[in-house]
């Protein structure tokens, strides 16, 4: 089933009219406003909201390693950048949850060291939690990238078979990389991962634009390139179907985010409802894109529930709190 969350107001009549991508009649100044996540903050100016950002990251990832409860720089490949976290919960079984979180910075910034954001809210209510690296640009393609995300998901799967579910999160370019595993080809790894719901705040799943923009024309050199990594592309080309039919989508996008942010969230959760699979979608109230994270560093916080994050996602009908309504 796919559920609509809306708001009065919000346009509920998009389809996927892609030759008519409002991008395309941007200018590079304002396509680079507009996948400029920071300029979007509302409560602090762009630099600071990047330098709040690093300095929860640290703070947060600090008192998530104090407890003693993990297992760090774990390889999950042979490369020297294929090194992942875990975070145990105190009552560590074989049948947990685990949430693997993969992190934001456009492709070329961010770390796992710093990027702990959910660890203790959601290892106090007994889910694992694992923090992938992978390979920023310009070290890593995103092809790389999204192989190497592949990589750490087999490897959770072979390291923990009894777990309960795992749950993938993903914050803006950690989004995109947790969304591609919808495509995954996981025979070729002789194992299907448990997956049971993918948790996607603030995505970019069309790459496209991101190639006219100037800080990320790098990433992506030609439009093949582009396109073989935007799951948005991928989903109505070719759809794929979720190994297990009760996994979850839920696709979150902050009310401040710009809006090609919110364009980008608004038509991933139409293709995959129109590919048959479950999914949600929530724009986070008066959130940023950065807010998002810190929130998710709150144990009260809905999003950290882990009947939301972990159990059957019962935290829809939470959202009532928010003045959304289900059609
Ligand atoms: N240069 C970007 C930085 C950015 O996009 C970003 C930074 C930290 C975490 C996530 C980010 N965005 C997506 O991956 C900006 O101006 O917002």
């Amino acid at each position: 089933m796919c559920v609509w969350w809306y708001k009065a107001g919000m346009d509920v009549s998009g389809g996927n009219h892609r030759h008519e991508a409002p991008w395309k009649r941007m200018s590079k100044e304002e396509l680079d406003n507009q996948y400029s996540p920071s300029r979007w903050v509302v409560r602090l100016g762009a630099e600071e909201a990047m330098r709040t950002y690093s300095q929860i990251g640290n703070e947060v990832s600090k008192r998530a390693r104090a407890t003693g409860r993990s297992l760090l720089n774990v390889p999950y490949g042979d490369g020297d950048g294929e090194k992942l976290d875990i975070y145990l919960p105190e009552a560590v079984s074989e049948a947990m949850p685990f949430l693997v979180f993969f992190h934001g910075g456009y492709w070329q910034s961010g770390s796992k060291d710093t990027s702990a954001f959910m660890v203790n809210p959601l290892t106090a209510q007994g889910v694992a939690v694992v923090i992938v690296a992978y390979d920023i640009a310009p070290k890593g393609t995103l092809d790389q990238m999204v192989d190497q995300v592949t990589q750490s998901i087999v490897f959770v799967q072979k390291q923990y078979p009894g777990n309960q579910g795992i749950y993938l999160c993903g914050h803006s370019a950690g989004a995109h990389l947790a969304a591609m595993m919808l495509l995954a080809d996981w025979t070729k790894h002789g194992v299907t991962p448990n997956l049971k719901g993918f948790f996607l705040l603030s995505g970019v799943y069309d790459l496209e634009p991101i190639m006219h923009t100037s800080e990320n024309a790098p990433l992506l050199p030609a439009l093949e390139d582009a396109q073989r990594n935007s799951p948005l592309w991928q989903l109505e080309t070719a759809p794929t179907r979720p190994a297990d039919p009760a996994c979850r989508i839920l696709v979150t996008v902050g009310q401040h985010d710009s809006p090609e942010f919110h364009r980008q969230s608004r038509e991933f959760y139409q293709t995959l409802c129109q590919g048959g699979w479950k999914a949600s979608f929530e724009e986070l109230h008066d959130m940023d894109h950065f807010e998002i994270l810190w929130n998710l560093t709150q144990e009260d916080y809905v999003l950290t529930q882990p009947q939301v994050i972990c159990r059957g996602w019962s935290w829809a009908h939470q959202w009532d709190l928010h003045g959304a309504r289900q059609v």
